[in-house]
């Protein structure tokens, strides 16, 4: 029977719905134990059980059925590691993850970032890192996966502007999005988080280099962090340095930390995109065309209500997603049917930065 200390593991995020999962399993292997993914290495992956963290690799069988569905295992994955008489910890089975962010690189490969997700922090500073248009290409890459966001506008403190960007936010931005500007370095940002820091809740901080995710992290789970850190007692491949992607906050939630993303796309087809820009998708039903692209069609009622460079950067994503999803030969007549755009001049000053 499967080893589950509800407890410990209800600390790092254990729900029912999770946990209910072991009793679907075909043959359950025999004393293996429920962990989290902590931390993802090269070959080696941290799992955590609540308190203390140590190291376990993939069952090569387990890594080629992953493969073979373009899938990887992720910070916040819950899984099922067997020990063995060498000491090895192994991990046999993935469970289904409630929700999985994952996104594209440059090259079209999908790349996992975080299982098993509630609520995601996009932590975009106030300061030189401030990009409206990246800001939207999370929020796609979020919706996408079934995540709420809420959209935290970090250095509040020293930013600029700060004032007339948040009303920027405010009217480009759905209206339901949470939004807020904080100080990742004052106690305040944990009260300012406090509806989405609730006990049993994983939340994760996506974001680019510098933008105070880190630094957001340290404040929101910083009583957690010292007190795990002097439990070392086992002594077994245990807090690698890499190994800091899953951190306990003071009231029961988890936090997530990941590196900031540079070139990326989201992990979504052009249906998906579309739709999370909900926005967009509830006035398009009321333009005259129903297939309306909202690209200059007479009685279009998407134009002109939704901020001008938002309806740009929607449809570059869209372009984008097109792109992923075309064949070959489809992409390099679209590829030479845009060069030939971009060689006119005055279309050029029409495209958009970022
Ligand atoms: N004044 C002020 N400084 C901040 C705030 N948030 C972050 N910083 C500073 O900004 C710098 C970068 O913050 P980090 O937390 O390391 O950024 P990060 O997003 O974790 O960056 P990566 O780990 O590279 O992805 C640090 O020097 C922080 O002290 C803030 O709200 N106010
Ligand atoms: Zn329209």
């Amino acid at each position: 029977m499967t080893n589950i200390d509800f407890a410990s593991l209800r600390l790092i995020g254990l729900n029912h719905s999770i946990a209910s999962q072991l009793h679907l399993l075909d043959n359950p292997p025999p004393d293996a134990r429920l962990l989290r993914v902590s931390a993802v290495q090269r070959d080696r992956l941290g799992v955590h059980d609540g308190h203390d963290e140590s190291s376990a690799r993939v069952l090569p069988a387990l890594l080629k059925e992953l493969q073979l569905r373009g899938l990887a295992l992720a910070v916040g994955d819950w899984v099922l590691v067997d020990g063995r008489a060498d000491g090895e910890q192994w991990i046999t089975r993935r469970l289904e993850p409630l929700s999985h962010l994952a996104r594209r690189d440059s090259a079209g490969q999908r790349q996992a970032i975080a299982s098993n997700v509630d609520t995601a922090l996009l932590v975009m500073g106030l300061d030189h890192d401030f990009n409206p248009r990246r800001l939207e290409r999370y929020l796609s890459m979020v919706h996408a996966a079934g995540v709420a966001p809420v959209v935290v506008m970090s250095k509040a403190d020293i930013g600029v502007d700060v004032a007339a960007r948040m009303q920027q936010l405010r009217q480009r931005l759905p209206a339901h999005l949470p939004l807020l500007a904080l100080n990742g370095l004052s106690g305040d940002a944990a009260a300012q988080l406090a509806p989405w820091l609730g006990a049993g809740q994983t939340l994760v901080l996506l974001g680019s280099s510098g933008a105070g995710k880190s630094t957001l992290t340290n404040t929101l789970c910083h009583a957690t962090q010292a007190t795990g850190a002097v439990r070392a007692d086992d002594g077994r491949g245990r807090h690698t340095t890499t190994a800091r992607s899953l951190h306990r906050c003071a009231g029961g939630a988890c936090i997530i930390d990941t590196p900031g993303l540079r070139s990326w796309q989201p992990d979504a087809d052009e249906q998906t995109l579309a739709a999370s820009f909900d926005d967009i998708a509830a006035l398009a039903a009321r333009c005259q065309f129903r297939d309306c692209r909202h690209d200059g069609e007479p009685g279009c009622a998407v134009r002109g209500a939704v901020d001008a460079d938002r309806l740009r950067n929607y449809h570059k994503l869209l372009r984008q997603a097109r792109l992923v999803e075309q064949t070959p030969l489809e992409r390099i007549a679209e590829r030479a049917k845009w060069k030939a755009i971009m060689r006119a001049p005055r279309k050029r000053a029409m495209q958009g930065r970022d």
